[in-house]
């Protein structure tokens, strides 16, 4: 609701009021509409000022009223309103004022902020636009170049940089009420003509159509199959070159097409489970809200790899005094000159000063002993985990949490070599790590709740999205990625290209396609699992049985480009070239095509035309069909975990929700009979079998993805 008040004896007051965010639900636009009218109606009153209460302005529209049917006055008019009035509004904003938030504030005569406020139109990270107006007034007010900018990205500015671009009139440190009631006060009686951005004309822009093409191209590429950014640009330029009121209807006709268009939903259920992870619980009972986290002020890194740097600057950038243990010499020297460059661009990227921050070095590991917290991050190997694990179990003050980033090996295992198993988790960072949102928080069946809690609780304070997940082989992301990168074997043997099944997975909305990816983060990588779980073998990679292990279908085309030291990007060569060593452009090579040919000869493989449909089919629901493997499990709480693992670990289309919210999307009926199908046609491959629960489901009548945790429940209470 929005209550009203009459202060300093002439100004009226209307506070939003709808915890936590001020929302602006049917009973929040109600409240405004009427409140407003009574500040007109009322001859006491000369101005206007809208704050919202419990310090947050206003986060915009009631996303959860979305894909309702939507009652209550609608915004457009209820800010036009406002605009047109003939007493001045003052806009006092204080913590957020995002979307429709802000458009209300865009809608008023005047705008001040406390330094404390973030704005922005986030709209299009929910797959819509800014359809209150804000695609017409912003570029309005700021000019078209900023407005793009802030409305194709969704980014979030402080009161600093509103302020310079224009958005608001003045910042203040003091209570923002009285300051926008004192100032509302001095401008009572000048002229509000000028103060009406709907009257304002586009800043003029040279060149228009050759700046709105390059920012078309520009967005275009980083949207990945998105719309919304496509379609913010095309209402920007409506703005640019239509009168106001025509512009608003294009604005609408855009918002029409994006309101009912899946990625829209999709993106929303991103949103709510992005809130949904954080309130997590665990087989044995523990939740967030009953387990308290213990403070972590001190914490160490032991081995200072890519991942060990990416951790210690994360965990710098939070403002914790870091231990970093190297025991190579050279290690250690490389670590210490790459860290400040790497927190430096940190600060830039994250748009703050660069503070000063306490990192210190040591060879030696007794340098621990007093830390709250260790992250284990040294080579990926379990006799060397292990014997770290035990030192640091003898020499870490009691009650330290002993982390370990290994990406998949047993984190009850190495929690077994330590006095205290339940003070051990995984933290399962992504690298770059200090780049990466996601933070898979791996508990064991002796984890405390206090070590999930604090684990998951200092992920948060790292800015990563932390989700608990159990402990398993290759825990979620990496357990489902398996039979993925299985599947693009395989197709490779059956005629497809690496450009081919990395084309497909583009233009489905991954930034990369598996190959790749490979390519990236090293071909060698996967090779030493495989040859760790006795699949890969020197010399087996080319025998008569080369393409069978453990009874079932196995292709060894990655463990041959590692045979022949293709490494990928950093030996500059892998499943595509590179022009040299550690670059970064792929190109075709023709050596891997004459590859796989005189590869498929070897084998009798009569290479097929194959459609980028069964790539897909293929590639994601064998991934999928793990996720479902994984929630019959208990590894993932929900759905919902899943999907954001693959979304920001893993460059999941956000647009696309989520593997598991995709599946649903699909048609759980159509995912089961395809998977059918290609079980079918290649029985000596288990990864397509289908997943019993997702059988279940489908005999439950396919349900919506929010209400599969139900049919899991049963499933586990009749195990
Ligand atoms: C018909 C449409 C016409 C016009 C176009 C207008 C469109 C819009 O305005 S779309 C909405 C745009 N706004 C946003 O995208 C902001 C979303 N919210 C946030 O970014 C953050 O919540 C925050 C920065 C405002 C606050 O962050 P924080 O303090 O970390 O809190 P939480 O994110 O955990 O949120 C707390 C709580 O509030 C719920 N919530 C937040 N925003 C909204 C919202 N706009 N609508 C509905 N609910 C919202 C959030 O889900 C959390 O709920 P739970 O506690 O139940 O998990």
């Amino acid at each position: 609701m929005a209550q009203y008040s009459l202060v300093a004896g002439s100004v009226g007051l209307i506070t939003l009021q709808n915890p936590p965010v001020n929302a602006l639900s049917a009973v929040v636009r109600k409240g405004i509409v009427s409140t407003f009218e009574r500040a007109l109606r009322d001859p006491k009153v000369k101005s206007v000022v809208i704050c919202g209460q419990n310090g947050v302005f206003c986060g915009g529209a009631d996303i959860k009223e979305f894909g309702t049917n939507m009652s209550g006055p609608p915004l457009v008019p209820m800010i036009h309103a406002i605009e047109a009035a003939d007493k001045p509004v003052v806009a006092a904003i204080e913590g957020s004022a995002l979307g429709g938030g802000l458009e209300l504030a865009l809608g008023c005569h005047y705008r001040i902020a406390h330094s404390n406020a973030r704005l922005g139109l986030p709209e299009v990270s929910l797959g819509l636009l800014p359809a209150a107006g804000g695609t017409q007034r912003l570029p309005r007010l700021i000019g078209i170049p900023a407005a793009l900018d802030l409305i194709t990205t969704g980014r979030h500015v402080t009161a600093a940089e509103a302020l310079q671009l224009g958005i608001v009139d003045q910042v203040t440190d003091h209570k923002i009420v009285d300051e926008a009631v004192k100032f509302v006060l001095s401008v009572a009686g000048k002229p509000l003509d000028a103060r009406r951005i709907s009257t304002y004309p586009c800043p003029p822009l040279s060149d228009l159509d050759t700046v709105f093409e390059m920012v078309m191209q520009k967005v275009r590429q980083r949207a990945h199959g998105a719309i919304a950014p496509i379609a913010c640009v095309q209402a920007v330029q409506a703005a640019a070159t239509l009168p106001y009121a025509q512009g608003m209807e294009r604005e609408k006709e855009l918002m029409a097409t994006l309101f009912t268009s899946g990625q829209a939903r999709s993106m929303q259920y991103c949103f709510f489970a992005q809130r949904a992870v954080s309130k997590w619980s665990i087989p044995s009972g523990a939740r967030w809200d009953t387990s308290m986290p213990r403070p972590v002020h001190k914490a160490a890194v032991i081995g200072l790899g890519t991942m060990g740097r990416g951790i210690t600057v994360a965990l710098a950038q939070t403002g914790l005094s870091v231990v970093a243990v190297e025991t190579q010499e050279k290690q250690l020297m490389e670590a210490k000159q790459a860290m400040p460059g790497m927190l430096e661009r940190g600060a830039r990227r994250r748009g703050v000063s660069l503070t000063l921050h306490k990192i210190t070095y040591s060879r030696d590991i007794r340098a621990v002993a007093d830390v709250d917290l260790v992250i284990e991050a040294v080579f990926e190997d379990m006799a060397l985990k292990k014997k770290v694990f035990q030192q640091l179990s003898d020499i870490c003050k009691p009650g330290t949490f002993l982390c370990t980033n290994t990406s998949g090996l047993d984190v009850d295992h190495l929690a077994s070599q330590t006095c205290n198993p339940e003070l051990v988790v995984g933290m399962h960072f992504f690298a770059p790590a200090h780049v990466m949102k996601l933070l898979e928080v791996v508990y064991g069946p002796r984890s405390s709740p206090q070590a999930v809690a604090t684990a998951m609780q200092l992920g948060k304070k790292m800015g990563k999205v932390s989700v608990a997940v159990g402990n398993c082989r290759g825990f979620v992301g990496n357990r489902m990625l398996k039979p993925y990168v299985e599947q693009a074997f395989f197709l490779l043997e059956e005629g497809a290209t690496p450009e081919q099944v990395d084309g497909a997975l583009e233009e489905f909305g991954f930034s990369m396609g598996v190959f790749k990816v490979s390519d990236l983060s090293g071909l060698d990588v996967g090779w030493r699992v495989r040859m760790a779980d006795g699949f890969a073998e020197p010399g087996a990679s080319s025998g008569p049985s080369a393409r069978v292990r453990q009874g079932r279908r196995y292709s060894p085309l990655g463990d041959l480009l590692c045979e022949q030291g293709r490494f990928g990007q950093k030996t500059g060569q892998g499943w595509y070239q590179y022009d040299k060593p550690g670059g970064r452009v792929a190109r075709s090579d023709p050596w891997l095509h004459s590859f796989l040919a005189e590869y498929r000869t070897r084998h009798g493989l009569v290479a097929r035309r194959i459609d980028n449909q069964e790539v897909l089919e293929r590639c994601l629901y064998a991934l999928i069909n793990e996720g479902f493997r994984i929630l019959e499990d208990g590894i993932a709480a929900g759905p919902e975990d899943i999907d954001l693992i693959y979304v920001f670990g893993y460059g999941w289309p956000r647009h696309r929700g989520g593997p598991m919210f995709y599946a649903g999307m699909v048609g759980l009926t159509k995912v089961l009979q395809r998977l059918e199908h290609y079980h079918q046609a290649h029985p000596d491959v288990p990864f397509m079998q289908p997943c019993s629960l997702l059988r279940r489901l489908v005999a439950s009548g396919s349900p919506p993805v929010h209400r599969w945790r139900e049919v899991i429940k049963k499933v586990h209470s009749q195990l």
